[in-house]
């Protein structure tokens, strides 16, 4: 696979080649000797969305950790744009991947458009004598707008609403123009506004940047924008089934996910799930 140039004028130049944004195979990981995540392979490609499904501690996480190159796996690769994790600098490697954490452990009363702003210097805090140029001030406006928050540049964080704060943070994560976006349960404790304005949010976003890719992780089929174009399931570390959601947001599939049986239903682009009497048997473990 010929690799993407990581530095310069090329990050520009998205799908290169048609290298994979990301790219992971047969990926695992033990911690304290126990398999978490076992013979896990993805690729994900410029502009595709996925969702990344699985009860409670199936892995998802600690997959996208990897996949943020917050972590090494114990087994298998990873690349990213074609760079192998492990052969470049994690820190290189990051730039390129923007990552979703609610759990921002921002203690600062920093204004909205500065939160927005140490994207670029990769910091939760703002990093003394940094100043951005013009050019950067009017990029983080311009997220800020695109992620609704237009009205609240110049809020503090401590006063954001947890919607408010997690659409702050998606226009953080987007500051160095990354390749791919990681969304980690990110519509987690929001009211039914937040969580459909998140949403909105999400798909605009993919409108205005087509060539990025996302991976979102939710326990929440009503939660994923109509925008996924595929999905990943994750049952006690193992991938239970990968595509596009058409095939694999199926009711047989998620019920054996989940371990209960269910039935989906999709109406404008969007998804909802109920228990499902007739569904699929749930796990047989
Ligand atoms: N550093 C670690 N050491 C030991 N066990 C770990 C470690 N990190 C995660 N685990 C375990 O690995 C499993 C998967 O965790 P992970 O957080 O990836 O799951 P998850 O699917 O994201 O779960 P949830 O939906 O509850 O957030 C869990 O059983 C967790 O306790």
């Amino acid at each position: 696979m010929s690799a993407a140039p990581l530095v310069g004028a090329a990050r520009e130049d998205h799908a290169v080649d048609g290298v994979p944004v990301l790219c992971a195979r047969e990926v695992g990981v033990v911690r304290d000797g126990r398999p978490i995540l076992s013979e896990v392979s993805l690729t994900v490609r410029a502009g595709e969305h996925w969702a990344l499904l699985g009860a409670n501690g199936a892995g998802k996480s600690t997959l996208l950790g990897l996949l943020g190159a917050l972590s090494h796996p114990t087994r298998g690769t990873v690349d990213v744009l074609g760079h192998r994790l492990g052969r470049v600098d994690l820190r290189t490697l990051r730039t390129y991947v923007g990552h979703v954490d609610p759990r921002h452990a921002l203690r600062s009363p920093l204004k909205v458009r500065d939160v927005v702003l140490t994207g670029l210097t990769n910091s939760v805090e703002r990093v003394p004598r940094w100043r951005p140029t013009p050019e950067q001030l009017a990029a983080a406006d311009d997220l800020t707008g695109l992620l609704g928050l237009g009205h609240r540049r110049e809020a503090l964080w401590p006063t954001l609403s947890q919607g408010e704060r997690g659409r702050a943070l998606i226009a953080r994560a987007l500051m160095p123009r990354p390749r791919l976006l990681l969304l980690d349960e990110p519509a987690t404790g929001l009211d039914v506004a937040g969580r459909e304005q998140l949403i909105e949010r999400l798909d605009t976003l993919r409108q205005s940047h087509p060539e990025l890719a996302s991976v979102l992780v939710t326990h929440h089929l009503e939660e994923l924008p109509p925008g996924t174009t595929h999905a990943m399931l994750l049952r006690d570390g193992r991938c239970l089934a990968s595509g596009p959601v058409e095939e694999v947001l199926t009711g047989d599939l998620v019920s054996r996910c989940f371990g209960h049986p269910v039935r989906l239903f999709r109406a404008e682009g969007r998804w909802s799930v109920r228990t499902g009497r007739t569904a699929a048997a749930p796990r047989t473990d």
